[in-house]
């Protein structure tokens, strides 16, 4: 196994040459790769795709779909047919009709596995298309965008604020490249990466200053590098596996399920076993009886049926503007009941404004503008749209030649980027005579780096009666729902700036933006709400502004957290206070994501939809993470759902289709499992009870494997409003308890329909009680009980589908969709069918005489009634069905 930072060699030993050096060891030009030295590095170093992506081909597909516990007992009981009937026999008596059904169910059943896995392959292939990352690299002496996937070692990258490194990358020139690497290392914050050669190779990732490693994202500047590393040599490739954090939901989901199954089969599977080996004496035969009774009871065809409702899901999705990139994110949308958001964008409209520029006392101040124009223009880290607020004072007609004037007369010689820690970003510019520090941030941050106030050109060192002041006119802008900004600046004698010298500012004024509240967000809160799904606000920003915005949307602000109030909560009081409170304000970044856990460790599903480089904690750590298709790279690359469009009705529409999927999800796993338990109840008791074998096991699969295929219609099938009102829980918790209720009842019926055949109508066909016959007869009598049995249980099983599909009355009070319906008709009807032809002799069915069917529809009325007062029964005492 690798060391959990597994440095590729070529990394270290490069971390300490020339760029010019590397660049000529890799044959890599200033103009970049040409086409063939690409394929040449392809071949040479490896694709740059991690070992999931690649084995997601059609091979492994068709893998999957052939080699399964169905398939495999399946293929036993084809080698043990072929050994019994064909080899160990004399020539005459050699039969190979049961190996030919048996390979041909293997066939059959294998090849609608593929053919739907290749289907929902496709729909997330086309998805994940959709939001491909791209990067820059230089290429044939051009600079072009290509798949991240495409890049190959050698290849010339450049990168900008925003960005995921796409690869392990040494730097060959930077532009105030900051970035973060808690992917990596864990630690938290920004680093600052250079292009110089180290002196020694470092042991650790975090000490390679001069290289920048995959999965890690650049908060500010730019910067070029070459390729060192791909796919799965990379640091982020050996240690993904390790960090990366698995939604496992779907998976807990699914475990939890197989678990309930695995449990009924323990019991049931050695019953049967024994049951059948001790009455009958043949255990070979028994063996393989128990076998398929073993895969009878699982609902076998559960993965592609997910999958294919997922997908179907996903594609319902897609048309309302929502992409599911992660399909397993789907069951989270699903059981989604807390919805945190953040402000801008989402509750706001996205068009932020910068309303007034003011001196300390709110008078119109030029030179706050002027600054804040060169602070916004100059910093090159992640732009939001308060920098974007300010540039547009730009393109005002009239103002362009002053402002490029004013900023080409300044020349920029560092930054301090900004973070959502420190909440202030500063540029140090130079304008020939004077070094000028200029900082804007938020008011906080600013005020407590600042030693005086300026109004009006003159200096006053600042005093308690000064911040007052400040406060009085900040406070009420704030008021008003407005989000405000500090400039501050200091004239500077130093080329480069520190943490350090950001204090004895000046303050200079404030920026005002205003940011409208977006009325739609009111109707769509309303309805998520219906869904009974919780909103809560995350902010970075201000709690006046936060509770002004929220209060005028009519989102209850009586209980409202900040940052700080969240940091002094003891390990008791946070999972109430948490609970309470709709509105959280002046968060950092890593307390949103911190809310998201605790509400979590509640017992809640949580999503988190965000569009901004402090939400991508919070996206990591949501069951579902959401983001916009304008965010940064990074963060779409993290989520799990990407919005076309910022706009919460546009969830609503997703989370509806979520759970959709989800329902469909849960009735073919309720409702096959249950009458499957049914049917082996009623085995059970008849193999011990009965000389002969109630249904051999190629007719017990085959009835299986047909029922399970109709049940391949069921993403198609219409949802009762019902159902979806509600989050649902996607686990094995009531699936035992639905087994319960509803497989005995079906159990009753089988025994009423084998006491029917045994003791009325196979003795009057065949003209006497079963021990009374001679052998020819009495392999007739056990063809037609075998062949009463199967029509029962496929009339059963399919009209208790539409029974239990929905928790009102079938076809009056909540029809299926019509593909549901022809699909089960048509099942019923050439199954019935088969029984007649050759191929149902092959198996050893027969014809059965006129009268069984009447008794059959009496049988299948009577037992749906029964199974509508359980329903009835059910409803009521859990109050939901499935
Ligand atoms: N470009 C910027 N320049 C200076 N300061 C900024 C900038 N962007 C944000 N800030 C400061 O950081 C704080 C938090 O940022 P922001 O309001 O974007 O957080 P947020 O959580 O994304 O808010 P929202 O919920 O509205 O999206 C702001 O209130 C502001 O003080
Ligand atoms: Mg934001």
């Amino acid at each position: 196994m690798k060391s959990v930072h597994s440095i590729h060699e070529r990394i270290r030993q490069f971390s300490v040459m020339e760029s010019a050096a590397i660049a000529q060891i890799l044959s890599s030009p200033a103009k970049g790769l040409c086409d063939k030295q690409i394929e040449a590095n392809r071949v040479q170093y490896g694709e740059n795709q991690m070992a999931g992506n690649h084995h997601d081909t059609v091979w492994f597909r068709l893998r999957r779909a052939f080699i399964h516990p169905f398939s495999i007992t399946l293929f036993v009981l084809a080698v043990i047919s072929l050994i019994t009937d064909v080899f160990l026999v004399s020539h005459v008596r050699r039969n190979f009709t049961t190996v030919l059904i048996i390979s041909v169910m293997l066939i059959v059943s294998g090849g609608i596995r593929f053919v739907q896995e290749i289907r929902s392959k496709k729909i997330a292939d086309r998805l994940t298309k959709l939001v491909h990352d791209q990067v820059l690299v230089r290429r044939n002496g051009t600079v072009q965008a290509v798949d991240s996937e495409d890049l190959v070692v050698g290849d010339r990258v450049l990168l900008r604020a925003g960005d995921r490194v796409p690869a392990d990358i040494r730097l060959t020139s930077v532009n105030d490249l900051f970035v973060s690497q808690s992917v990596i290392t864990g630690e938290s914050g920004v680093f600052e990466k250079n292009a110089a050669p180290l002196s020694a190779v470092p042991a650790e990732p975090a000490g390679f200053e001069n290289t920048v490693f995959l999965g890690t994202t650049v908060t500010a500047g730019s910067a070029e590098g070459i390729v060192l590393a791909v796919g799965e040599d990379t640091v982020y490739g050996t240690t993904s596996s390790m960090i990366l954090k698995r939604k496992n939901g779907f998976d807990r989901g699914a475990n939890s399920i197989a678990l309930v199954l695995i449990r009924f089969m323990a019991i049931l599977v050695p019953t049967v076993f024994l049951a059948c080996g001790l009455t009958k004496g043949d255990w070979v035969e028994s063996f393989l009886f128990a076998l398929s009774v073993a895969v009878g009871l699982t609902p076998e065809l559960l993965p592609m049926v997910i999958n294919a409702c997922l997908a179907k899901g996903s594609a319902n999705m897609a048309k309302k503007q929502t992409i599911v990139k992660n399909i397993n994110a789907m069951q989270g949308f699903g059981s989604m009941d807390v919805l945190c958001v953040d402000k801008t964008g989402t509750l706001t409209s996205d068009h932020v404004q910068l309303e007034y520029y003011m001196d300390i006392l709110g008078n119109e101040s030029q030179k706050v503008l002027d600054y804040a124009m060169l602070n916004s223009c100059y910093h090159t880290g992640v732009y939001n749209h308060l920098d974007e607020a300010v540039m547009h004072y730009k393109t005002m007609p009239g103002k362009e030649a002053y402002f490029t004037s004013l900023i080409g007369r300044h020349e920029k010689l560092d930054e301090l980027p900004f973070d959502y820690s420190r909440k202030a970003v500063s540029v140090l510019l130079s304008d020939q005579t004077t070094h000028l520090l200029i900082m804007k941030g938020s008011v906080d941050a600013v005020l407590e780096r600042c030693g005086a106030v300026e109004h009006q050109e003159i200096c006053y060192p600042i005093g308690t009666d000064a911040s007052r002041h400040v406060r009085a006119v900040v406070d009420e802008m704030l008021e008003d729902g407005m989000k405000v900004l500090a400039v501050a600046y200091k004239p500077i004698e130093t080329d480069t700036v520190t943490p350090a010298d950001e204090r004895d500012l000046i303050l200079l004024g404030y920026l005002a933006f205003f940011d409208a509240p977006k009325q739609s967000a009111v109707s769509a809160m309303q309805s998520l709400s219906d869904l009974h799904v919780d909103i809560k606000v995350l902010t970075g920003d201000q709690k006046e502004v936060a509770c002004s915005i929220c209060r005028r949307l009519g989102i209850d602000t009586s209980f409202v957290l900040t940052g700080a109030q969240l940091e002094a909560l003891s390990e008791n009081e946070m999972p109430v206070c948490v609970e309470k409170a709709t509105v959280f304000a002046a968060l950092s970044p890593k307390q949103k994501a911190q809310i998201v856990q605790v509400l979590q460790e509640n017992g809640h599903t949580v999503g988190f939809l965000g569009d901004g480089m402090n939400d991508l904690p919070a996206v990591v750590q949501a069951d579902v993470g959401i983001s916009v298709d304008t965010a940064t790279e990074a963060l779409n690359e993290s989520a799990d759902v990407i919005l076309l469009k910022k706009d919460l009705n546009v969830l609503e529409e997703g989370i509806l289709e979520g759970r959709k999927a989800f329902v469909n999800m849960l009735k073919y796993v309720k409702i096959t499992a249950s009458s499957n338990f049914g049917n082996i109840c009623a085995v059970v008791i008849a193999s011990i009870l009965l000389p002969f074998f109630p249904m051999t096991s190629v007719q017990l699969l085959l009835l299986n494997l047909l029922y399970d295929s109709l049940c391949l219609i069921l993403p198609w099938d219409h949802v009762d409003r019902e159902f979806y009102k509600k989050p649902l829980d996607w686990s094995g918790r009531t699936l035992g308890r639905f087994m319960l209720r509803f497989g005995p009842i079906s159990s009753v019926f089988d025994l009423l329909t084998f006491a029917f055949l045994f003791f009325v109508l196979c003795p009057a066909v065949c003209g006497g009680p079963f021990f009374s016959l001679p052998p020819e007869s009495q392999a007739l009598f056990i063809a037609l009980f075998q062949t009463g049995w199967f029509l029962e249980s496929m009339w059963t099983q399919i009209s208790i589908l539409h029974l239990l599909r929905t928790q009102k009355l079938p076809f009056l009070q909540s029809r299926p969709s019509l593909p549901v319906v022809i699909v089960t008709v048509l099942g019923i009807l050439a199954f019935t069918v088969l029984t007649v032809t050759p191929i149902g002799r092959l198996m050893g069915l027969c014809a059965m005489p006129g009268v069984y069917f009447v008794f059959l529809v009496g049988i299948v009325l009577l037992y749906l009634l029964c199974v509508t007062a359980a329903k009835a029964i059910y409803v009521k005492k859990y109050r939901n069905l499935l």
